[in-house]
């Protein structure tokens, strides 16, 4: 990594720390690039694009790579703005300032990847599994949420973290049960699930469409 990328990533970092903007933890992003790498995805949609710090990092390993990535806080999409025009990569990296639900598009991504309001996960799985190619995969970050999903760490007095963790809860069964998608789950960073098509679940889709 060049010197000056590796600068802005710290500032970034430290942006992050000091302002508590939830970017995936250092473990998770290791994972996520090796994953780009060892399976040489070359087009991802990123769902949660906060400050721009894991889209930066995925471009980055590659010029072949093109990364769509939606956010909906007007304050944090500038933010990504301005460090993704820094790191030099606004040909790689397109931002889009919306709500995800409103992107509808035709076009097929290698990976899709979800990192934003988590109980809205299963509403995200469902409306952008058309957008998978084939092949691709969709990873979900924060499954484990602090330790909280398994119980390991207790969730006293807050309701909206209680139904927050019941949420996810309920992603990892629907993912669990899912009849198109295999899913694996991954104890790294804050727990990451990896989600691929059955064989032959792109052709039924493809049917279900033209019906
Ligand atoms: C966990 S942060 C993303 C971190 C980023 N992927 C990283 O690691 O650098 C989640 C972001 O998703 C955004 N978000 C939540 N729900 C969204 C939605 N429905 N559409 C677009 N953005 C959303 C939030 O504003 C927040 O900035």
């Amino acid at each position: 990594m060049k010197e000056e990328l590796a600068k802005l990533l710290q500032e970034m970092e430290r942006k992050a720390e000091e302002e508590r903007i939830p970017i995936m933890q250092p473990e998770g992003i290791a994972f996520l690039c090796s994953y780009i790498e060892t399976h040489h995805v070359r087009s991802i949609l990123e769902i949660g694009a906060a400050i721009g710090y894991s889209a930066i990092r995925m471009a980055s390993l590659d010029r072949e790579i093109k990364v769509t990535t939606i956010e909906r806080d007007q304050k944090r999409y500038e933010e990504a703005v301005a460090y993704i025009a820094k790191a030099g990569l606004e040909k790689q990296i397109q931002i889009l300032e919306m709500d995800a639900f409103d992107f509808h598009s035709e076009e097929q991504f290698d990976l899709i990847f979800i990192d934003a309001a988590k109980a809205q996960y299963i509403k995200f799985f469902q409306q952008f599994r058309h957008n998978l190619q084939e092949d691709g995969a969709i990873i979900t970050d924060n499954l484990e949420f602090h330790g909280m999903v398994s119980g390991e760490v207790e969730i006293k007095h807050s309701r909206n973290l209680k139904r927050l963790v019941r949420k996810i809860r309920g992603y990892i069964a629907f993912l669990q049960e899912n009849e198109e998608f295999e899913s694996e789950f991954l104890k790294i960073g804050d727990g990451i699930a990896i989600s691929r098509r059955r064989k032959g679940q792109k052709e039924d889709l493809l049917l279900e469409r033209k019906q």
